[in-house]
């Protein structure tokens, strides 16, 4: 029997990059992770050792920092476009690229002075084969509650179901967004920032009688309002509040008292789509 070397890429992780722009005396900065990988023509390093074809992954790290001053980051999307573009270009052998950005968020504080956001961190990756370019967008850990407006129950009961059902439970989740743009081309920063609003408003304005449905009305409306997006897919662990039984002090608990667990949780996941647009799976 044969032994093939499969599908492979290198690249670069954990590029930590932060970017200031003076403008007088107000600042404005941006706060990267980059993660580069690249794959093409590079069979010889893996059969025997010839690096003949190899870009460092050193050297790519370099780039990173060296476009960021050259260029600037005018968005993640856009940053990661341009690094993915120049790989495939500059480098003979390399036959795609794919850059993943993840941007840490600073809320500003002054001309010059700013507080890092929460846990939310917005996402793009971008793929491009010397032809396409292919941009998804993304968060991941925007926490989001609603103290009601959430049901749970008519599931299916088997011999090992002991959750009670509920009319009225706390729905909390942490979204992991991603959404695949029809074009490599739009102004980033606002159309995250609308999607992300779609998002939450879906959250919000939901009555939710089980997870699943707020996540399909979640990914409808992002699809409904934005045309430039193709498909959405999201991750929503389903962060139980369970309603603590204080009968044994002689107390009700109307909903007001919580305990909120961590582990277990459920997850539930989903892709939301147009009709007539084929999903593309290697572009996530
Ligand atoms: O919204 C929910 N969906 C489920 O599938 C599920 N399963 C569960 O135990 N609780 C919930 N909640």
């Amino acid at each position: 029997m044969g032994i093939v070397l499969g599908p492979n890429r290198y690249g670069k992780a954990q590029v930590r990059v932060v970017h200031v722009v003076r403008d007088g005396d107000r600042h404005t900065l941006r706060d990267l992770d980059v993660r580069t990988a690249l794959a093409g023509d590079l069979a010889a390093t893996h059969l025997t050792g010839d690096n003949g074809q190899v870009l460092p992954t050193d050297s790519q790290k370099n780039t990173v920092y060296a476009f960021a001053r050259k260029h600037g980051v005018a968005s993640p999307e856009a940053f990661a476009l341009l690094l993915a573009r120049h790989f495939v270009h500059a480098q003979p052998a390399v036959r795609s690229a794919e850059v993943a950005v993840r941007e840490f968020g600073w809320q500003r504080l002054g001309q010059h002075s700013f507080q890092r956001g929460g846990a939310e961190t917005r996402t793009a990756t971008v793929s491009y084969d010397g032809e396409t370019a292919r941009v998804v967008s993304g968060l991941t850990d925007l926490v989001l509650l609603n103290t009601t407006n959430s049901e749970f129950h008519g599931f299916v009961r088997d011999e090992y179901t002991t959750l009670p059902e509920t009319t009225d439970r706390i729905l909390a989740t942490a979204v992991d967004a991603r959404w695949r743009h029809l074009d490599a081309d739009a102004d980033w920063d606002a159309a995250h920032r609308q999607v992300r609003e779609a998002l939450v408003a879906a959250f919000v304005e939901t009555y939710s009688r089980s997870l699943q449905q707020t996540l399909y009305a979640m990914g409808r409306r992002v699809l409904e309002t934005r045309p430039e997006v193709a498909e959405i897919k999201l991750s929503l662990p389903n962060r139980h509040h369970l309603p603590v039984d204080l009968s044994p002090f002689g107390l009700d608990n109307p909903n007001a008292v919580f305990v909120a667990t961590d582990q277990p949780y459920g997850v539930i996941e989903g892709t939301v789509g147009r009709d007539g647009v084929a999903p593309a799976d290697g572009d996530w």
